[in-house]
């Protein structure tokens, strides 16, 4: 049977990244999809935006909605602090198998948590799940129409608290047009937008990086 395309690009990470060592699997993942086959990852151009923001932050508790292939989530989990955690929701149940083993090619199966199942049916049931009460970053990647209506669902479960950072993946291609007005015109949020460009191409994209102001 015919292999999809994450399986293509677990095979590239088994067969070019060292075991253990986060930094060779991403470097893997990048080549992967900027020679063979593009492939929907943060990438490497906005994901040294991304690991800034992660440093700057050093957050114990993490929340990502939309794993892929686990890309992003090895970037943010090898910048965390030992006692760190990071939970990471992915809707589509290939997807998910195909990223739990990237993340342990990476060696950071004991800080990342895989959930499989919808944002929306999820956010909400987090505290009680996993003994987590707020998030100091969340990075949404997930459906570009979910990222609105989770962040009002992630305030309504009191899941952020004052100085809480969301940092939103795919601004302005494909778009979260709803998302960006909200978060910059709310009195709720402190929002800054870091341009660069959509992963692998010359396309405009950037992050967006919003703090809970409580
Ligand atoms: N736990 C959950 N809850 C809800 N939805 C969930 C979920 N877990 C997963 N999903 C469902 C997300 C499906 C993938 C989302 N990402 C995207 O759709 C995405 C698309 C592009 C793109 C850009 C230009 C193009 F020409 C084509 C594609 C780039 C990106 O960086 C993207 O992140
Ligand atoms: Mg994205």
């Amino acid at each position: 049977t015919q292999s999809t395309r994450p399986q293509r690009l677990l095979s590239a990470v088994q067969k070019n990244a060292t075991r253990g060592n986060p930094r060779s699997v991403v470097r893997a993942i990048d080549e992967f999809c900027r020679h063979k086959e593009w492939a929907m990852n943060v990438g490497d151009e906005k994901g040294c935006i991304l690991d800034s923001i992660v440093s700057e932050v050093n957050p114990v508790t993490v929340l990502e909605l939309g794993t892929y292939c686990g890309y992003s989530t090895v970037r943010i989990a090898s910048l965390l602090p030992p006692n760190a955690k990071l939970i990471t929701l992915e809707f589509n149940p290939d997807f998910a198998a195909i990223a739990r083993q990237v993340i342990a090619w990476a060696g950071l199966q004991d800080k990342v948590q895989l959930v499989e199942g919808s944002s929306g049916d999820w956010i909400p049931k987090i505290q009680e799940q996993f003994g987590i009460n707020t998030f100091d970053l969340v990075f949404l990647d997930h459906w570009k129409d979910r990222y609105l209506p989770d962040t009002k669902l992630m305030e309504k479960c009191g899941l952020l608290r004052k100085g809480s950072v969301l940092v939103a993946d795919n601004v302005i291609c494909p778009g979260t047009p709803d998302y960006l007005e909200y978060v910059r015109s709310s009195p709720c949020y402190k929002s800054q937008y870091f341009i660069s460009h959509l992963e692998y191409t010359k396309a405009e994209d950037g992050l967006e990086k919003s703090v809970f102001l409580g």
